[in-house]
């Protein structure tokens, strides 16, 4: 039997069939349908500005490994003319996180991308390790994710860094958004599909970098901070095929304390809906899309006073907050304490559930607010003087 043509180029044997399209392709070709639908998300989004400075956020795994040869490889395809470097965050789980950091370090001599890393051990005096060992693993997820976000931007305001690319894939997204749904959560379903945020953007739910000087005032620029996703359309199995293909360097294993139950269920659904209608992943996406565009509607009609009272009891009391400066650190937050804050807090006064329920309230007192009267008895957070003679060691 003659062998299948790859249904771009017609010539060459096809050696795999496209998760995405379903359709035969020889492996050029896939390397170039691939990339090519990167730079084409990355110019329908007006990603990126000639001379920015980017932050690959490079956690060793497949989807920033993946991310970070496509960016380099794109930048000198189409001249982006962007600087590009590596930036990894070290949690400080041994067995795990210093492994993948191992491969992050022989990537960036490979690609010749310089590389930054920050741990959670001089950012916030915990690592990983320390906050298991004090509250065991319920919850330790979220002191983590908090806690990432917040150094990704820290990072990056250090070292003078204009965006943050992470390799968020089509299908973490998805799964973001069937979590969205399932939780009816309208206000983040309104964003979990942006492309492009901007560190004031930050979900309220997570903790945003910086450091406050004596005087109170903000050393670190991390306000113009812009975030994206331009892996928002890959699907993780065209993820993983490229890095396969390309013989990548990539990480593989799975943090030993992620129980993430929930998002598990989403990821379970999301693969089944895929195994039946491989458009699933992005048809997902785009009813997440067009809720946003209904949400925003809303918004807008009630702030032009059109809609006195919201209809939907979900969107009751889910109104964007107002987005202030956190009182100890300087980040934004909506509350008086950013969340980071609220959970260092609650470690160091060994009441680590002090920052997980934080809208609960508690006797009549919200837990933030219980926080907030002991902000100047905890631990400082990390100077700028710190901060800064991490950024000239890179
Ligand atoms: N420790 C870290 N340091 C720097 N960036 C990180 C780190 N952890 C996650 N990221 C960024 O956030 C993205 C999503 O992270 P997530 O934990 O969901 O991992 P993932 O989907 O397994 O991605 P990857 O395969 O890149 O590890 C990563 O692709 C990376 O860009």
């Amino acid at each position: 039997m003659a062998p299948r043509l790859c249904s771009h180029c017609n010539v060459s044997k096809a050696v795999l069939r496209r998760p995405k399209t379903g359709l035969l392709v020889c492996r050029p070709c896939f390397f170039y349908v691939f990339e090519t639908e990167i730079h084409q998300t990355i110019l329908d989004a007006n990603l990126f500005k000639p001379g920015e400075k980017v932050a690959i956020g490079a956690s060793g795994g497949k989807d920033s490994t993946v991310l970070a040869y496509v960016m380099k490889t794109l930048n000198e395809r189409y001249n982006y003319g962007l600087d590009l470097f590596l930036l990894s965050i070290d949690e400080g789980i041994t067995g795990y996180r210093d492994d993948s950091l191992e491969t992050v370090k022989q990537n960036s001599e490979e690609y010749g991308l310089p590389l930054k890393v920050l741990g959670y051990n001089e950012l916030y005096g915990w690592t990983m390790d320390d906050i298991v060992k004090s509250i065991g693993r319920k919850n330790n997820c979220t002191f983590c994710g908090v806690f990432r976000r917040q150094a990704l931007d820290r990072g990056a305001a250090v070292l003078g860094v204009d965006h943050i690319v992470t390799g968020h894939n089509a299908d973490d997204i998805a799964e973001t958004v069937l979590m969205n749904v399932l939780r009816g959560d309208i206000s983040r379903l309104s964003r979990c599909t942006e492309i492009v945020t901007q560190s004031a953007d930050a979900d309220p739910s997570q903790g945003c970098g910086g450091t406050v000087n004596e005087d109170g005032s903000s050393s670190l620029d991390f306000l113009g901070i812009k975030r994206s996703k331009p892996f928002k359309y890959a699907y993780e199995k065209e993820i993983v095929l490229y890095a396969y293909f390309k013989s990548l360097t990539y990480f593989s294993t799975e943090c030993i304390y992620s129980p993430n139950a929930y998002r598990g269920y989403a990821r379970a659904y999301l693969k089944d809906l895929e195994s039946i209608r491989p458009s699933a992943i992005i048809d997902i996406i785009h009813s997440g899309e067009a809720l946003k565009v209904g949400w925003r509607e809303e918004e807008n009609s009630q702030e032009n006073g059109e809609g006195k009272q919201s209809n939907s009891t979900a969107s009751k009391g889910q109104a964007r907050q107002v987005q202030q400066t956190c009182k100890r650190c300087g980040y934004i937050t909506s509350n008086e304490l950013c969340k980071a804050c609220v959970l260092l807090e609650g470690l160091n006064k060994g009441v680590p559930n002090l920052g997980i329920k934080s809208s609960v309230k508690v006797g009549g007192v919200s837990e933030n607010d219980a926080a907030g009267t002991a902000a100047n008895r905890v631990q400082p957070r990390p100077t700028t003087a710190m901060l800064r003679a991490a950024a000239s060691a890179f």
